[in-house]
């Protein structure tokens, strides 16, 4: 399978390539030329399938003949044994035609250890394979860098450098990222916001002469293998409750629009979804481009869910190349212009964007009111992310006779602030946590500066 640049003027890659490029040469996100789809009656002879096994199926025609079977299925049935629930993916029932896709089963308690437990594992063969080394630059508002470093700590090929906004993140959060005192771990907490964590990832893959030679890789959703691997779960989701026969909708708590995207992937590769809500926080631009066709950013506010605190969603780039008809020199331009001022989309183009999406903000008191409801209702406790996610799903749902699915995309104990202010007690830390407050942390802050940061890289990574 080729990948091509959604900016149309970087070479095409195979999927190993892609793996380990992250960002495009032009500054565009690959995405696979041609979308491989599934027939009705092949997701079908799915239903029943244990995770990796289903997981096999939806992302080998993505890796191709880059890894070999064999490998990518023991790196598949690793990566998923490491969760700590049989399902992997389990569905809740909320209520009626309402339910809950728990993704906070992995080790990091939220939904990025599904692709980067795989992610470490896929770059470390192809790492091994090569004789290479790589530079992780990754920038998190609180769950891509625990996961990440959870996923590429033990790859002796990788060293990797988290960015997150300095105060910005949960507690919980931030220890899960600076409590893991590794040689080729290093947290910086940045003294700015998460766009400027992520402009700066962008611009040191625009530009990598600081690191003398050394190549880049990226964990963001910026990485297909991010995404191709987030689309599994839209597939079990379904089957789980009478898919492909039955069209279920997706709520999805959205920021960088990444695990939306790969639910509109996984539509477009034949599974039955009848309707995909963007839920956004205070954050909304994703939610004011979608009903308004206003794409300003505005300024970015810290919200009680702070993963979603995003105005810069990389991946919506995807979907608009999709959408202006894979035209690499208009998005090009586009993006050009939106990192200057406001746009607004070609109004037919605004139009095929609405069809595909629904949309809405929530703000922190309606969060909060949304975990306190639903636990009155039934006694189960949502995370305030998934708690937009439901309130988003309450909102939008066009057909309550099709059942409507919010992923819950982290575990409520990692944001005990929203579920104490909902008037509960926030849960307890699991056992492979416990001890969590004790430990020792290691982090940098940094001023929010370019030069000091890729200085700071390059005076600590190891030169093989
Ligand atoms: C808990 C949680 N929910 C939702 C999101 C939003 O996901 P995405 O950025 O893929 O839209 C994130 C971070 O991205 C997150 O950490
Ligand atoms: N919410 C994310 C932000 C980074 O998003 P990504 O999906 O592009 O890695 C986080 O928690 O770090």
């Amino acid at each position: 399978m080729k990948y091509i640049s959604t900016r149309g003027k970087a070479p095409a890659m195979n999927f190993e390539e892609v793996l380990l490029a992250g960002l495009a040469s032009d500054g565009g996100l690959y995405v696979p030329e041609t979308l491989p789809t599934f027939s009705k009656e092949e997701i079908a002879s799915w239903v029943g399938l244990p995770y990796n096994e289903l997981a096999y199926n939806v992302i080998k025609p993505f890796v191709d003949d880059c890894v070999g079977d064999a490998d990518l299925k023991q790196m598949i049935d690793e990566t998923y044994a490491g969760f700590n629930h049989i399902a992997v993916a389990p569905m809740k029932e909320l209520g009626t035609n309402e339910w809950i896709l728990e993704l906070f089963h992995g080790p990091t308690l939220a939904f990025k250890d599904f692709a980067l437990q795989l992610l470490g594992r896929l770059m470390d063969y192809a790492l091994e394979k090569r004789g290479e080394h790589l530079v992780i630059m990754g920038a998190t508002s609180g769950d891509t860098g625990s996961a990440a470093i959870e996923g590429c700590c033990h790859s002796k090929h990788l060293d990797i450098f988290i960015l997150h906004p300095h105060n910005r993140v949960s507690e919980v959060q931030r220890r899960q990222m600076t409590t893991v005192i590794k040689d080729n771990v290093y947290n910086i907490a940045l003294e700015g916001n998460f766009d400027d964590c992520q402009q700066m990832v962008k611009d040191s893959f625009a530009n990598q002469d600081f690191l003398k030679g050394m190549k880049l890789g990226a964990v963001n959703s910026i990485n297909w293998a991010r995404i191709m691997s987030q689309i599994v779960y839209y597939f079990s989701a379904s089957l789980a409750i009478g898919g492909p026969e039955r069209e279920v909708s997706f709520s999805v708590p959205t920021g960088n629009f990444g695990d939306i995207f790969a639910g509109y992937l996984a539509k477009q590769m034949g599974l039955p979804i009848k309707q995909l809500v963007v839920a956004t926080n205070r954050n909304d631009i994703l939610h004011r481009v979608i009903s308004g066709n206003d794409m300003s950013k505005g300024d970015l506010v810290h919200t009680l869910s702070p993963s979603m605190d995003i105005m810069v969603s990389s991946n919506f780039e995807r979907m608009l190349f999709d959408v202006y008809g894979k035209d690499g020199a208009a998005i090009d331009d586009l993006m050009a212009r939106f990192s200057k001022e406001s746009v607004e989309l070609d109004s037919d183009r605004w139009d095929k964007v609405r069809e595909l999406f629904d949309s809405c903000a929530v703000d922190d008191d309606a969060t909060c009111e949304t975990i306190k409801q639903v636990y009155a209702e039934t006694e189960y406790l949502l995370d305030p992310h998934t708690a937009i996610g439901v309130k988003a799903a309450r909102e939008c749902n066009r057909d309550k006779s099709v059942p409507m699915i919010t992923l819950a995309t982290a575990h409520p104990v990692k944001f005990p602030e929203p579920v104490v202010k909902a008037g509960l007690e926030s849960p307890q830390l699991p056992a492979h946590m416990v001890d969590l407050f004790e430990r020792e942390e290691k982090l940098d802050v940094l001023d929010n500066d370019l030069n000091t940061v890729q200085q700071f890289i390059a005076s600590h990574v190891h030169t093989e």
